[in-house]
């Protein structure tokens, strides 16, 4: 384990003050561009996209554009980030010459298509303890270090129980029942990295281009771990950004998530599954209880998007 990664490469986001990060982004000629994917977030993509562009980009030119990228919505997501001022494209609508997949993956996959920023920064849309210091304060890394490829975010998170009566800090149930274990197993290098699944994370164009993607899920382990074998660990920082509240998936749909993570893992370690998705058995509780649940899960990645070549970038009537 190298010990003396957290001590290298962890930073806070008050470590580079605004005007500090519009110096040096100046300096070196930077584009930033802003993804925020989304599925039925419309309760709070609108609130999210009007801070960030209230705050860097009204008030501090930091990002060059604010891209919400709807990802199979059914709800209004997409009209209400338009509304509040993102460029909005749905990810069925890009590049439709690759096919249409779901899944967060998928989305940010298809951003790299109508995108133009040196440095791509992610954020979730499902948010509701934030600040806009968790866009900017991932790109003082970046920015200042040539180094440095990928950051990523962490934060306290906040288990909201159901009612709302008590919080703990014991969110991220995945990265801890899942993620950091399999980290610790195989690819310890990494163990000092607080949140490996944050939402919140920048990358360099030309490395993420460079990455298969997975479509749902695993995106975030895919790229921390390939990132690390490709460029080694000292490629990745992160950046302490406080406490993030968001809205929780139920337990069910937590296990189909590690699923796609454990699928990432054995890809990364010679396990082949020879399938686009495996079927997971859960069940039932109370009255129904022993009922069988199935779902499919998608085990698919996307090619790294230098290999796909240039096409039409948007179809549909978007
Ligand atoms: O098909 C989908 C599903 C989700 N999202 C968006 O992705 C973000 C995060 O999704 P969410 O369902 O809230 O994920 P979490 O349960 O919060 O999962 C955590 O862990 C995942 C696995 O690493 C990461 O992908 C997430 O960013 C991280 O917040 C939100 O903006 C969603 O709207 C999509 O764009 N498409
Ligand atoms: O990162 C995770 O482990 C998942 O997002 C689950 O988070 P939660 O336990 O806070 O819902």
């Amino acid at each position: 384990m190298d010990d003396n990664w957290f001590e290298r490469r962890t930073y806070r986001s008050d470590d580079w003050p605004l005007e500090r990060l519009l110096e040096l982004k100046r300096r070196r000629g930077t584009s930033v561009s802003l993804v925020i994917p989304a599925k039925n977030e419309a309760e709070t993509v609108g609130g999210i996209v009007s801070r960030v562009l209230a705050e860097l980009v009204e008030k501090v030119p930091l990002l060059d554009e604010v891209v919400v990228i709807d990802s199979d919505s059914t709800d209004d997501t997409g009209a209400v980030a338009r509304a509040a001022g993102a460029a909005v494209h749905r990810a069925a609508d890009i590049r439709p010459d690759l096919g249409r997949r779901r899944g967060k993956g998928e989305a940010m996959w298809k951003s790299q298509f109508v995108t133009s920023g040196d440095v791509i920064a992610f954020l979730d849309a499902d948010l509701v303890e934030w600040g806009t210091h968790f866009v900017s304060g991932l790109l003082g890394p970046l920015l200042s270090e040539p180094g440095i490829a990928l950051v990523k975010g962490f934060y306290d998170r906040v288990l909201d129980t159901p009612g709302g009566s008590r919080r703990s800090y014991e969110g991220g149930r995945v990265t801890e029942l899942v993620a950091r274990p399999t980290i610790a197993l195989r690819w310890p290098a990494l163990s000092g990295v607080v949140q490996p699944l944050s939402g919140e994370w920048a990358i360099r164009r030309e490395l993420f281009a460079e990455l298969s993607v997975p479509t749902g899920y695993g995106v975030e382990l895919a790229v921390l771990v390939d990132t690390h074998l490709r460029c080694g660990v000292d490629a990745v920082a992160q950046v302490d950004l406080g406490q993030r509240a968001h809205r929780h998936q139920s337990l069910r749909g937590l296990g189909a998530m590690a699923a796609e993570l454990l699928a990432v893992a054995d890809r990364r370690t010679g396990i082949e599954h020879g399938t686009d998705s495996v079927e997971i058995r859960q069940f039932d509780s109370g009255k129904r209880r022993g009922r069988q649940l199935t779902s499919e899960v998608s085990i698919v990645e996307r090619p790294p998007a230098v290999t796909v070549g240039r096409m039409k970038v948007l179809g549909g009537v978007g």
